[in-house]
């Protein structure tokens, strides 16, 4: 099914969720899981580095990575144009995902998504927010508007937390409206046919009236690279100096012990991990993303203390 009139338009799933809370990690199993089918993937990473674009690409499915922006608004207009490029690629496209930075308020990709020249080549099928089942701040406003634009829910890192506590993520969630909660662990399987489901009714067209949405300016991110492999206790001490003022770091790097190595560093909340890399990304030295809060992040600092590794 190439996109064409006849095969009606092309199904769009939205995929949200706060800073780490499991977007890239579901919408990777998602590529993977597809069967048959030809799913393509955009995604807005809050920074000039796009990890997550370099992530999914070993999918070996299209990835397109938008950069420098939050979708839900100053990016509307590339995004537009991405999936315009995506749909006269010419390929067959069963469906396209799109992964919203962690601080994207949906409303707005939703509206974007309502383009007069869009309209009849892709439908808006479902907005699946991922929420953190380990660590997620229920009086976070951003948080908050992101369940409510969510027909479904994917409960992710289920597995770090007892069944008791699912339980409890699982009635909360219900009590604010939310039925259809998928629960996953990194492992499980995805329910890849419900989430791209049919249609839901939408009164997010641009005649809705809506509440004002939430900007990505809360957040400051710092991006930091080196030409070189860097020191691994150096890196490691100097990450812990500014760990605490994080919401999120991620990126690839190499260590001047491990080499011909290359790791992908995830941190979110307090949980820092370091494994091997799985994508094809330029080496060999380091290519890093950090967002905190405006408020508690002193970019400055973060970035002289990693300024320091490259003398180590
Ligand atoms: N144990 C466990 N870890 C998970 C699960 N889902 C995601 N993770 C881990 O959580 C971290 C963040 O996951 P990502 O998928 O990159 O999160 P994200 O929402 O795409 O992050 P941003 O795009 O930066 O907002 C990674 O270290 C993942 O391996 C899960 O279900 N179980």
């Amino acid at each position: 099914m190439t996109h064409d009139a006849v095969a009606g338009p092309v199904p769009v799933m939205l995929v949200t969720g706060v800073l780490g809370s499991g977007k890239t990690t579901l919408i990777n199993r998602i590529l993977h899981v597809s069967g048959g089918r030809s799913f393509a993937a955009i995604v807005n990473d809050f920074g000039a580095v796009n990890i997550d674009e370099a992530i999914l690409s070993a999918s070996g499915r299209p990835v397109i990575g938008l950069k420098n922006g939050c979708i839900c608004c100053s990016l509307q207009g590339d995004l537009l144009r991405t999936l315009r490029t995506v749909l006269s690629h010419g390929t067959r496209i069963d469906g396209i995902v799109i992964e919203a930075s962690g601080v994207s308020d949906p409303r707005g990709i939703a509206e974007a998504l309502f383009d007069p020249i869009l309209q009849g080549a892709v439908r808006l099928d479902s907005v699946v927010t991922v929420v953190d089942a380990e660590e997620h701040d229920v009086s976070d406003g951003l948080w908050r508007a992101q369940l409510d634009a969510a027909d479904f829910v994917v409960l992710s890192k289920a597995d770090r937390i007892a069944d008791k506590e699912v339980l409890g993520i699982r009635a909360l969630l219900g009590a604010m409206g939310k039925k259809t909660v998928f629960v996953t662990r990194e492992d499980a399987d995805i329910p890849v046919d419900v989430l791209f489901g049919s249609p839901p009714e939408r009164a997010d067209g641009p005649e809705g009236a809506r509440p004002p949405r939430f900007a990505d300016d809360r957040f400051a991110h710092l991006e930091w690279s080196s030409e070189t492999p860097v020191s691994f206790p150096a890196f490691q001490g100097a990450v812990q100096t500014f760990a605490a003022q994080l919401a999120r770091g991620k990126g690839f790097l190499s260590f001047r012990e491990r080499p011909g190595e290359r790791f992908l560093f995830q941190l979110v909340g307090t949980r820092a991990s370091l494994s091997p890399s799985m994508s094809a990304q330029p080496g060999p030295g380091a290519q890093l993303v950090f967002i905190g809060r405006e408020e508690q992040f002193d970019i400055e600092r973060a970035k002289a203390a990693l300024d320091a590794i490259r003398l180590t």
